[in-house]
This record gives C-alpha cells, sequence and structure tokens, in this order.
C-alpha cells in the first residue's frame, strides 16, 4: 500500500550518483511522503554523512539505512491486561472510523473471552448510540447509553459503575468528534477525562486512544497535537490503513508527539483491525 515511496527511493538510487541532485530529489521524494520539510531534510542529511563514507554501495544499503532511521521514530503500543475494569476512551473527530473501530475492539477483546461493555458517550449526534448499539448486540456485548442530548459524562459514570458492579473487564467508550465549536469538545473530553481518573481507574487500567484517518496527511498530525495536548493520549490507532495512506504521517506522530502505534483498520469488516507492527510497516514503507 505505501509502494510509491519504495518505488520512488528505488529509481531514485538508480541514478547512483550521489550528487547535489540526488539529495534534493531524495528530500522532495520524502515530503511528498508527508514526512514533512525538518524530517527530511534531517534524513537526507544522515544519507549524505553514510554516501560519504561509502557505506550505501547497494540499493538495499540504502533503503535498510533509510529504514533504520525511520525505525527509530516509531513504536508500537502493546495491549497489557490491568485490574478490571480496564477503560479505554476512544478519541477522534468525525468521521475517522471511531464507531467502526470501536467495534472492531469489543470484537477482538470478546474473542478472547472478555466481558466487554460499550459505553455511548456521544450524545451530541444523533444516532451515534444507535449505530453503536447495533454493534453491541451484533457482536454480543452489553452497552450502556442515554437519551440524546444527554450529558456524556453521566454515561461514563454509569458505565463504570455498572461495570464494577458487575465485574466486567474492558469498557470502550465512544465519544464525540463534533460538537458545536472545537473548545466546546475538548472541554467535555476533558470533563469525561476527570470524570474516570476520579472513579478508583488505576492509570494502568485507564488508557486514551485516538483514532486517525491514515489517509489525511497532515491534518491527522494536526489533529493529535489538539487532541494530545487536551487529554494527553496513550496511543493512536489508524485506520482506512487499506487506502491510500501515504505512511509518513505515522512516523511524524511518532517523532513529533512521542505517541506509539497501537491497531491499525484494514477494512469495514470486524476482523479488519491488526495491532501494529513496526518492522511490517517500514518494510512496505520504503518496499524493503
Ligand atoms: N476502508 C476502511 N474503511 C473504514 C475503516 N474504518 C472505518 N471505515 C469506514 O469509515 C467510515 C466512517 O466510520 P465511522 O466508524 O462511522 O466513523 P466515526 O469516526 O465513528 O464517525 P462519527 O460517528 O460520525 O464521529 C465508515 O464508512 C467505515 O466503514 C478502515 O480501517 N478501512
Amino acid at each position: 500500500m505505501f509502494k510509491s515511496l519504495g518505488m520512488k527511493l528505488k529509481a531514485l538510487f538508480g541514478a547512483k550518483t550521489y550528487d547535489e541532485g540526488f539529495f534534493e530529489e531524495l528530500e522532495d521524494t520524502l515530503i511528498e511522503s508527508d514526512l514533512g520539510p525538518r524530517l527530511s531534510m534531517e534524513i537526507s542529511d544522515m544519507v549524505r554523512q553514510e554516501a560519504k563514507s561509502g557505506k550505501l554501495k547497494t540499493h538495499a544499503d540504502f533503503l535498510r539505512f533509510v529504514s533504520d532511521i525511520l525505525k527509530e521514530k516509531v513504536a508500537p503500543w502493546v495491549y497489557q491486561p490491568a485490574s478490571s475494569p480496564q477503560v479505554f476512551l476512544v478519541l477522534g473527530v468525525n468521521g475517522v472510523g471511531k464507531t467502526t473501530t470501536i467495534a472492531k475492539l469489543a470484537y477482538h477483546f470478546h474473542l478472547q473471552g472478555k466481558k466487554v461493555l460499550l459505553a455511548a458517550a456521544d450524545t451530541f449526534r444523533a444516532a451515534a448510540a444507535d449505530q453503536l448499539e447495533l454493534h453491541a448486540e451484533r457482536i454480543g456485548v452489553r452497552i450502556v447509553r442515554q437519551a440524546d442530548g444527554s450529558d456524556p459524562g453521566a454515561v461514563v459514570y454509569d458505565a463504570i459503575t455498572s461495570a464494577q458492579a458487575r465485574h466486567e473487564d474492558i469498557i470502550l467508550v465512544d465519544t464525540a468528534g463534533r460538537m458545536h465549536n472545537k473548545e466546546n469538545l475538548l472541554r467535555e473530553l476533558q470533563k469525561i477525562d476527570k470524570i474516570i481518573a476520579n472513579k478508583n481507574i488505576s492509570a494502568d487500567s485507564y488508557k486514551k486512544f485516538l483514532v486517525l484517518d491514515a489517509t489525511t496527511g497532515q491534518n491527522a498530525l494536526s489533529q493529535a497535537e489538539l487532541f494530545h495536548q487536551a487529554v494527553k493520549l496513550d496511543a493512536v490507532i489508524l485506520t482506512k490503513y487499506d487506502s491510500a495512506a501515504k505512511g509518513g504521517t505515522v512516523i511524524r506522530i511518532g517523532e513529533k508527539l512521542g505517541l506509539p502505534i497501537a491497531y491499525v483498520g484494514t477494512g469495514e469488516k470486524y476482523t479488519d483491525l491488526e495491532s501494529f507492527n513496526a518492522e511490517k510497516f517500514l518494510s512496505d514503507l520504503v518496499s524493503l
């Protein structure tokens, strides 16, 4: 899916003279792949140094070197069981695939034999809770919801109280992706965050995921910065990885915000969710 960067790097190396034109083109290619100007220049400079010392003789040497630089920037987030209930707050702007991702996670944990509860805390968008309820029925998990327009904090509070009473394992909280304005949205999310923290849920059992559409490039990075600033995220989930994702955004989120990637969505079915694998991601990205 990322063939374009790998192929461009291959074509570039075909010329094989490490002259100024080579490094300019290398930088342009990296920028086109959403790596951003600063990081692209940094990579290009590192390649220049390495090439000067005669270490990048073959195409494979060159790709391996670029891949190793990028590897430093991305990390996977790995699920760790912790005391129940574990609360996963799922955040993200409208249309990135939040509801679908929650359904996939519910399916995944339900298959593992865990008791999963969905909390419909997007009370702003009419029908958001209905959509979630449909998934809950299909998968066979419980859902806590209230009327449209009710307080999302109250939904989360109720969900945690009832999960604690029923000894349920995982609460997946769906949140609004849009409100009257951005400030309202972030304030509401901060309120939910505080309610969870005050509910005797330890840091190990409480994780905040931002869902990002992998095809949106620079926009995804700005969203990550905004949400991270508001509620201090734990990890990112990338959706639509099966579509035209360029991949560079993933690297920049890792590099700029130090956030690991937890899962990637690869389609619309419940089974289309994979744990993020950095090796596989990089070998796809640079076509190793
Ligand atoms: N190809 C592909 N499509 C996806 C993926 N994840 C979600 N989608 C699709 O993206 C669209 C939006 O997904 P939703 O889950 O409704 O998005 P949302 O973020 O919950 O949207 P709101 O509830 O409006 O905030 C749907 O058509 C999904 O089927 C994915 O990994 N790959």
